[in-house]
């Protein structure tokens, strides 16, 4: 993923003034979107669109195909620049920060890319050091032990570090995506499709994986899913994308009640009702 923002001509600014600090603590939510509109030429994919994440949650947004959940994920780490609208992270307005203010940003968050987005040519190790080497954030002495840590953290042991990523099985590869996302130490991650391609077994324990990770670090996740199972399994809320907007929000249980087509086929279709059955 290149990380140009993209901006849009017609971008209007909405936010407030911001002190230009980040607010780290969970005193004004991690995300914030309000107002957004994005439109691609004529084509308007977002309209209108609210949003708030508070700290500790773990936040699934769905939609149809082609909603904009992934645009509005590029949003929130400032790789697109909406056409209207405020983007808010860690109290930041991110559609105006200035790539010192998005360097900044980018140490607290970490993202999982779909495809796991590893660097072919380094070892599992490099690829791992490779943010905390970028930021020189540690003594390179430090930096095989924090590697470690990282690969302890995600269940490899230290005979997997000089394994390249073509060596490595899809679940492997996840975990491997997954402690360079946790590099940096982020208060914030990004998960998009973060089962995607993983056959139900690995899915299941990358779940729990991300769910004890979550407890245990205190982390606050947005995640983009189509898994019914890992949705109902990780989700504090979830955000429902249809219309251009955000239709409902909420918990599970309070989500799957709100009468719209999109939802009712969903979450209420066969496997929407075995993957809740699953769960009870
Ligand atoms: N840079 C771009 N230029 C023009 N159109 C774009 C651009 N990026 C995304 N779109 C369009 O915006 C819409 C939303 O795309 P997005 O990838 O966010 O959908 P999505 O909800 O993630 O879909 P899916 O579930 O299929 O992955 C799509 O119609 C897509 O073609």
């Amino acid at each position: 993923m290149s990380d140009q923002v993209e901006p849009h001509d017609d971008n209007e600014r909405i936010c407030a003034e911001t002190p230009g600090e980040l607010t780290l603590d969970g005193s004004v939510p991690v995300v914030e979107i309000h107002g957004l509109q994005t439109k691609f030429g004529r084509t308007v994919i977002h309209n209108d669109l609210d949003l708030t994440i508070e700290q500790g949650e773990i936040m699934s947004i769905v939609g149809g195909s082609g909603t904009g959940k992934t645009v509005l994920l590029r949003q929130m780490l400032g790789l697109e620049r909406p056409s209207k609208g405020c983007v808010r992270v860690f109290g930041e307005d991110i559609t105006q920060a200035t790539s010192a203010q998005l360097q900044l940003l980018r140490n607290h968050w970490g993202m999982l890319f779909q495809q796991g987005a590893l660097y072919s040519a380094l070892t599992v190790f490099e690829n791992i050091a490779q943010p905390m080497r970028e930021l020189r954030v540690l003594p390179h002495d430090l930096v095989r032990d924090a590697v470690l840590l990282k690969m302890n953290m995600v269940g490899l042991g230290p005979e997997h570090a000089n394994k390249m990523p073509s060596d490595l099985s899809g679940g492997m590869i996840k975990r491997v995506a997954l402690a360079r996302a946790l590099a940096l130490e982020p208060k914030l991650l990004f998960l998009d499709e973060p089962t995607a391609g993983l056959d139900p077994d690995r899915s299941e324990s990358f779940v729990s994986l991300i769910k004890s990770l979550h407890r245990e670090l205190g982390l606050t996740v947005v995640m983009v899913t189509h898994d019914l199972d890992s949705l109902f399994a990780l989700s504090t809320r979830i955000a429902v994308l249809a219309e251009k907007h955000v239709i409902a929000v909420g918990p599970t249980k309070d989500v799957i009640q709100v009468d719209h087509p999109f939802i009712k086929e969903f979450f209420l279709g066969d496997r929407g009702k075995r993957a809740l059955e699953a769960l009870q």
